[in-house]
């Protein structure tokens, strides 16, 4: 089975799946952007501010198809729970919201980049849904990259949530604004029941 967390930077995604490691010590533990040098040229990307978006798009991805077929795809085969720090969903939130603003003659953006995905990726069993608003997001964040501003975090929130409404049945919504025990503990109960279907 494989679970991912999504949500905005600094929704707690992190913090859970570190959290989760102590009660599913046999899973396979995993995250996008990965630690590969793919995730290496996606950070890379990140820290330029002019870097091209559809470039970009492409590098995440390039790393998703690398995450796939070296690390996801292997656990799922060994019968693992695979639980993965954001996956597709993020590019679909943020590179959908990146895309609606650029220079760029793509009229759809977030279903652009899922029709990037659907040849190739394998969507997830269920995803946690850190629930956020953008400026808490960006505050507990604290960084000064592109990506978290409160306004792009506020498209970015739009989009995960035409996401949840497309598929309503595999999202798992948690309000990230409760302590972080409280997010803990109520993530684990999700896990559980998922994990004992
Ligand atoms: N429920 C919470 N309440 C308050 N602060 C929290 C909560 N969860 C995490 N934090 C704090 O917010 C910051 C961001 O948390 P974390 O790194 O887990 O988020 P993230 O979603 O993984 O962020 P990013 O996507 O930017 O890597 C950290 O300082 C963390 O201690
Ligand atoms: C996987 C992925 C990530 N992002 C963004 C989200 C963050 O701002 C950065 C780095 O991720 P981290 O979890 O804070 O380390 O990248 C993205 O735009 N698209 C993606 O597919």
């Amino acid at each position: 089975m494989l679970i991912t967390l999504e949500g905005l930077d600094g929704s707690g995604k992190t913090t859970v799946w570190e959290a989760l490691h102590d009660v599913y010590s046999d899973a396979t533990f995993t995250r996008e952007p990965t630690n590969s040098w793919y995730g290496d040229a996606v950070y890379r990307s990140l820290s330029d501010p002019d870097a091209d978006p559809l470039a970009e798009l492409f590098l995440y991805t390039a790393d998703h198809a690398n995450h796939l077929s070296e690390t996801v795809e292997p656990a799922l085969a060994d019968g693992d729970l695979v639980i993965s720090d954001r996956y597709s969903d993020s590019r679909f939130a943020y590179q959908g919201a990146t895309l609606a603003r650029a220079d760029v003659d793509i009229e759809r953006p977030l279903e652009y980049v899922r029709g990037v995905h659907a040849a190739f990726s394998r969507p997830p069993d269920a995803t946690i849904y850190l629930d956020l608003d953008p400026k808490t997001a960006a505050e507990r964040a604290g960084r000064t990259d592109k990506f978290e501003r409160d306004g792009y975090l506020a498209a970015v929130g739009e989009n995960y949530e035409r996401l949840i409404d497309a598929d309503p049945g595999r999202f798992h919504r948690v309000d990230a604004t409760r302590s972080p025990e409280d997010v803990i503990a109520r993530v684990e109960a999700i896990v559980a029941n998922l994990v004992e279907r």
